[in-house]
């Protein structure tokens, strides 16, 4: 009996430990949570947050979402059956939303409900430019910019791109095999190299500038401490060697007249580097940081737009044989007559091409922008100092308009069907909205006509 109350008395020990661990972790979260919650709703404000947990103290659902990726987004709205959730992520209490109306909402909020918002490293990393700037500077600089985003310009850069595209396919071409991920990042990146920031092609051969600029990226996301070994530092040197490379095109560029030079974006916006006219903002120092960031902007979202591009052509011939069809309708086969901007955007089938693309993997998920002040959103509210996530991915896979959605099916834009414009214009964010819509959506949708133009020719 002795014995058998001793083991009892032993068994008792980790159970109380247990017990008082489980007791002491659920008060430390429900501190925290309280806390969280209690100090940063808007008390003036009756409408109740939205639903969803705050996962664990301080890491919040950081975890949850770096292992479980877009799942955890995905069950989060189906758990909580509305188009908006809370959560905590990376240290900051967090709403993710999605739908064509509250993407209204948000993108034209910007300045007055929401400002965009970037971690430290990446405003470390990219300065005071463009896609971070906000305000009168904000407006310059788009003014500014949207001069290498003419009808001329888009024009020009269809002669100075098509010879990289060809050129790029002939080289696939003489491949066994090609990993469309890996040539497509290749050839996207030359692209904009030559037609953004103005390099000479030898001045980029071999991939060095590439890898360089995969190192600058990966510090864009990561902490800020330049510390030896880590993503920044290494994205720190990488930004060195980027803008000494954009010296020496400048230089180059400021030697030629603007007749004989390049008609590439560099090009372009040097020639309208007035500091007068501009209020003294505008420098070449400052370029040539727009320049990274417009390369940023842009190459990584192209690329992975082509590769979708790719990947439904290897899947599905018929797509490059209707592209054909088209071709040979409108006499742009052999480009006898010469392929322009305007006969591209001519080609419907082949535009649907690319926008299904661009619907069925939309190159960017979304955006952050930081809550300037407390608003209401379907009866719920969102807090002055919050995150904002909209979600360009949900807003797609979630709408009821695309039908079979899983499905890479280019006439869902016919005019017969025009899926994406059922719901309102946000039913088909892919290049967001607003004061901040994407400003290289005509060229990034150029580039992969001509891409989809030049593998069509070959698909005979
Ligand atoms: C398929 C390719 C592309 C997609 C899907 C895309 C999508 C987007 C989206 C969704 C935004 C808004 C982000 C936000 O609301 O926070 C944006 C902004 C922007 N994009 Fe693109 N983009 C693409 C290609 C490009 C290219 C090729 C360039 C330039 C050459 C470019 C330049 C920019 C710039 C400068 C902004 C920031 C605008 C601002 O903050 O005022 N994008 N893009």
């Amino acid at each position: 009996m002795d014995g058998y109350l001793e083991v009892l008395g032993l068994l008792r020990m980790p159970v109380l430990i247990i017990v008082t661990s489980y007791i002491i972790a659920a008060a430390v979260y429900n501190c925290w949570y309280y806390y969280v919650i209690y100090s940063g709703i808007d008390r003036n404000c009756k409408a109740p947050l939205p639903p969803g947990g705050m996962g664990w103290p301080v890491i919040g659902e950081s975890f949850k979402l770096l292992t479980q990726g877009s799942k955890f987004y995905t069950e989060k709205f189906q758990r909580n059956n509305c188009r908006m959730f809370k959560t905590h992520l990376f240290g900051r209490p967090t709403i993710r939303i999605y739908g064509a109306e509250n993407l209204h909402t948000i993108l034209h909020g910007e300045n007055n409900i929401v400002e965009s918002q970037w971690p430290q490293s990446t405003k470390n990393l990219l300065g005071n430019v463009l896609t971070l700037s906000s305000g009168d500077r904000h407006t310059m600089l788009r003014r500014y910019v949207s001069r290498a985003f003419t009808h001329e310009a888009l024009q020009g850069y269809v002669e100075l791109s098509l010879p990289l595209i060809q050129d790029g396919i002939d080289s696939w071409c003489t491949e066994k095999s090609v990993l469309a991920f890996d040539a497509t990042r290749r050839l996207l990146f030359d692209i904009a190299a030559v037609v953004l920031c103005g390099f000479d092609h030898k001045e980029i051969e071999g991939g060095e500038m590439a890898d360089t600029f995969m190192d600058f990226t990966k510090g864009f996301f990561t902490l800020p401490f330049d510390l030896p070994g880590t993503p920044y530092r290494k994205a720190l040197l990488a930004k060195k060697i980027l803008l000494s490379r954009l010296d020496s095109v400048v230089e180059r560029k400021m030697k030629t007249s603007p007749e004989e030079d390049t008609q590439d974006a560099l090009r372009i916006l040097m020639d309208h580097v007035d500091e007068e006219a501009e209020g003294g903002h505008m420098t070449t120092e400052s370029l040539k940081a727009d320049m990274v960031d417009l390369l940023n902007a842009g190459f990584n979202t192209t690329s992975s737009a082509a590769t979708t591009l790719l990947y439904h052509i290897s899947r599905n011939p018929d797509l490059l044989k209707n592209i054909r069809q088209e071709l040979i309708q409108s006499g742009l086969i052999d480009r006898s007559n010469g392929l322009t901007f305007d006969r591209l955007v001519e080609c419907k089938y082949l535009t649907n091409v690319v926008r299904e693309g661009l619907r069925i993997a939309p190159p960017v998920g979304g955006g952050f922008r930081k809550v300037l002040k407390t608003f209401e959103l379907e009866g719920y509210q969102i807090p002055q100092g919050w995150t904002v996530l909209y979600s360009i991915r949900d807003t797609l896979s979630f709408s009821d308009s695309y039908f079979d959605r899983d499905q890479f099916d280019p006439d869902r834009f016919s005019p017969e069907r025009k899926e994406d414009q059922i719901g309102g214009r946000y039913n088909y964010p892919i290049f967001g909205g607003g004061s901040r819509s994407c400003m290289g959506k005509q060229f990034a949708q150029l580039i992969l006509r001509i891409l989809l133009v030049e593998l069509a020719e070959r698909a005979k």
